[in-house]
């Protein structure tokens, strides 16, 4: 199998001021992720994501440890060849339009397509940004930006995404739209490297979850081992009648989250409210994987 990204005892301290001792963002973390694969890494504020994402895609330096992308080191240019990268927030040029973006990279990615422009339309398509192609991202919403970041990313036909929190910003809509299309990616043999605070949208994303917790990854594990762990159930069905319990998502859809022991009367309002039951199934939520993993941590 090739090695996508092999991370191998990576730290990275930050100085602070005179008087407080520096940051210890991250504490030895080693890593391997082989290509088509899709992982997801997790944790809380201030868990040392972020720092891994600038360390990987080359836009800092660690104190300590390696990191290579197919076999290259991350300081090499040739490493960042075919790479999609969005940072948690992207800074766009904003007297630029998303056509014109989406061009650029194509450009400086060196990515040959025969009709350059009907492939970033495509692409825009895609992302819910044809209508505005050709109007400048000054004054877009973070979603509208978040969306031209990632259409910027998959246009160059990356062989590896590096996403920091791919689904912030983004309305329920655009939350699904975006996880089909990452979806599609994966099963088309990309390689998938995302953050997140929230599992609930990317669940099904990832082939395995890292969970990072203080600067040190506490476990990797796929999403059946966080989920067989969880005592929260997602329901969804489909109808025009309220059910208590449930809340509306879009038109005739309805979504509730409750425990496994309320499921059963869930069941029978939503049969007596004439409803279609569309999916029961374990709740994945970050906390209760991550609280769940650190106590049997604490009772080793
Ligand atoms: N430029 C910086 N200077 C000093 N400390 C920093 C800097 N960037 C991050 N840190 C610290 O490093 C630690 C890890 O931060 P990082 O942003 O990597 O976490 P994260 O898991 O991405 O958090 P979030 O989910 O909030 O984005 C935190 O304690 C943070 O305060």
């Amino acid at each position: 199998m090739t090695i996508a990204i092999e991370i191998r005892d990576l730290r990275k301290t930050y100085p602070r001021n005179w008087a407080a001792p520096p940051c210890e963002a991250l504490r030895g973390i080693s890593l391997e992720i082989g290509q088509g694969e899709a992982f997801g890494f997790i944790g809380p504020n201030g868990a040392g994501k972020s720092t891994t994402i600038k360390l990987l895609t080359g836009a800092m330096r660690p104190s300590g440890g390696s990191l290579s992308l197919f076999g290259i080191e991350v300081t090499s240019p040739d490493a960042r060849r075919g790479l999609g990268y969005v940072p948690e927030n992207p800074n766009l040029p904003d007297y630029l339009n998303p056509l014109e973006i989406l061009s650029m990279g194509l450009a400086l990615h060196g990515c040959r397509v025969t009709n350059p422009k009907r492939h970033c339309m495509n692409w825009l398509e895609r992302f819910g940004l044809d209508d505005v192609a050709n109007k400048i991202v000054r004054g877009f919403s973070k979603g509208m930006a978040q969306r031209t970041a990632l259409a910027h990313a998959m246009a160059v036909k990356p062989r590896l995404l590096i996403l920091d929190e791919p689904l912030s910003g983004l309305d329920p809509v655009g939350r699904r739209d975006v996880t089909g299309i990452l979806a599609e990616y994966k099963r088309e043999g990309g390689t998938l490297f995302f953050t997140s605070h929230v599992l609930y949208d990317v669940e099904r994303l990832a082939d395995r979850f890292g969970l990072i917790y203080q600067g040190e990854l506490k476990t990797i594990q796929s999403p059946n081992e966080l989920v067989g762990n969880d005592e929260m159930v997602t329901v969804r069905s489909l109808g025009s009648a309220p059910v208590a319990q449930m809340t509306q998502e879009g038109n005739e859809q309805w979504h509730a989250e409750l425990s496994r022991s309320a499921l059963w009367t869930l069941l029978r309002d939503i049969e007596n409210a004439g409803h279609k039951l569309i999916e029961v199934k374990p709740t994945l939520t970050l906390e209760s994987a991550f609280m769940h993993y650190l106590s049997l941590d604490r009772d080793k």
